[in-house]
C-alpha cells in the first residue's frame, strides 16, 4: 500500500454518506478487513473525563472476537501505555500518540515518525502549560509521550479564549512541536510529517497486510482521523463516527458507539462466513 501524500483528497458532509451498516459483505466484497479503531468517540463514547471513557466489557469482548478472524489495530491520540490499559487485550496492535508509538502482539514496541527528539521540548511545554493553566478551572494539560493535549471541554465558556491564546503563545515558542485539533482540546505534536494515516500504512506494511486480498478498513470519529481516511481513499474504507466540524475524507458513516460495536460483531461473523466457504 502506497503512500500517497500528494492525491488529491475527496471530502463530503458526514451527512450525505451511506451507512456502513447497511451491507456489510458487499463493503468488504469477499476480502479479509484488517481493522483499525479510533479510541474516544468510536469504541467509547466522548465523556467530561477521559479517565472515565472506560471500555465496556461488551465492546472487549467484541474486539476480542474479531481480534480472531482478523488483525485488529486501535490508533488513538491517546498515549499508547493509556489506550492499551483501557483496552486491556493482548493480540491487538496498539498505536497511541497519534502513531508515533506503536506495540503489538510478541512484544512489538516500536516508535516510527522518528519523534525522539521532539522529548526536550514536549517536556517543556508541558511544565509551561501546566504552570500557565492552573489557576484556569476545568482546564487539564494531559502529557502524552509524543503529543501534549490541553483539554478545555470543562472550561466556562468566557474562559476558553483564555486557555487557546496561552497555547498557542507556548506553541510559538517550539518549532519542533506543531498543532493538532480534536474534540474541545488543542495538542501540541511533533512537527513533522507522521499521523494516523501513515502509521495505518507502516502497521500494514509491517504486519504484511499489503496483498490484494486484503482491505484496510479505518473507522474514527475526529479531525485526526481524517488523515487515516485521507490515506486509504481509493486503497480502503473510511468509516465516519458521528461527526466533527469539517467536512470528510470517510466513505461510509456510522452514528455511534452502539453502531460500531453492530458494525464490527457482523463484521466477525461476515468474515467467518467467507472463511467457511472459501
Ligand atoms: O484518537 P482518539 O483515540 O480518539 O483520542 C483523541 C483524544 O481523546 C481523548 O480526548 C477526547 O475524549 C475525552 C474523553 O471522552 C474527552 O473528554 C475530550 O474532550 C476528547 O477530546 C484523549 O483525552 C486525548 O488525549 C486524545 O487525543
Amino acid at each position: 500500500m502506497k503512500d500517497q501524500s500528494t492525491k488529491e483528497v475527496q471530502k463530503l458532509d458526514p451527512q450525505n454518506l451511506p451507512s456502513a451498516l447497511s451491507d456489510i459483505p458487499g463493503l468488504i466484497a469477499g476480502k479479509k478487513p484488517a481493522v483499525f479503531l479510533d479510541y474516544d468517540g468510536c469504541l467509547s463514547p466522548i465523556v467530561k473525563d477521559p479517565d472515565a471513557a472506560v471500555l465496556t466489557q461488551e465492546m472487549r469482548d467484541t474486539l476480542q472476537r474479531l481480534a480472531k478472524v482478523c488483525s485488529v489495530a486501535v490508533v488513538s491520540g491517546r498515549d499508547r501505555a493509556n489506550v492499551e490499559k483501557l483496552v486491556q487485550l493482548d493480540n491487538l496492535y496498539f498505536a497511541g500518540s497519534h502513531g508515533f508509538d506503536i506495540s503489538g502482539p510478541g512484544n512489538m514496541h516500536t516508535e516510527p515518525g522518528g519523534a525522539k527528539e521532539a522529548l526536550p521540548a514536549l517536556e517543556e511545554a508541558d511544565k509551561v502549560l501546566k504552570e500557565k493553566l492552573q489557576d484556569v478551572e476545568g482546564a487539564f494539560v494531559e502529557r502524552k509521550r509524543y503529543a501534549i493535549a490541553v483539554h478545555y471541554r470543562n472550561v466556562a465558556e468566557a474562559k476558553v479564549d483564555r486557555v487557546k491564546q496561552v497555547t498557542e503563545e507556548v506553541l510559538q515558542q517550539y518549532p519542533q512541536l506543531k498543532e493538532g485539533l480534536g474534540k474541545k482540546i488543542i495538542e501540541l505534536k511533533p512537527n513533522l510529517n507522521w499521523h494516523k494515516g501513515k502509521a495505518v500504512l507502516w502497521l500494514m506494511e509491517e504486519l504484511g497486510l499489503n496483498q490484494p486480498d486484503v482491505v484496510p478498513l479505518y473507522i474514527g470519529d475526529d479531525i485526526t482521523d481524517e488523515d487515516a481516511f485521507a490515506t486509504l481513499q481509493g486503497q480502503g474504507i473510511g468509516i465516519l463516527v458521528g461527526e466533527h466540524d469539517d467536512k470528510t475524507a470517510a466513505e461510509y458513516r456510522l452514528e455511534d458507539v452502539e453502531d460500531v460495536q453492530a458494525f464490527l460483531e457482523t463484521l466477525t461473523q461476515t468474515i467467518k462466513h467467507q472463511q467457511q466457504h472459501n
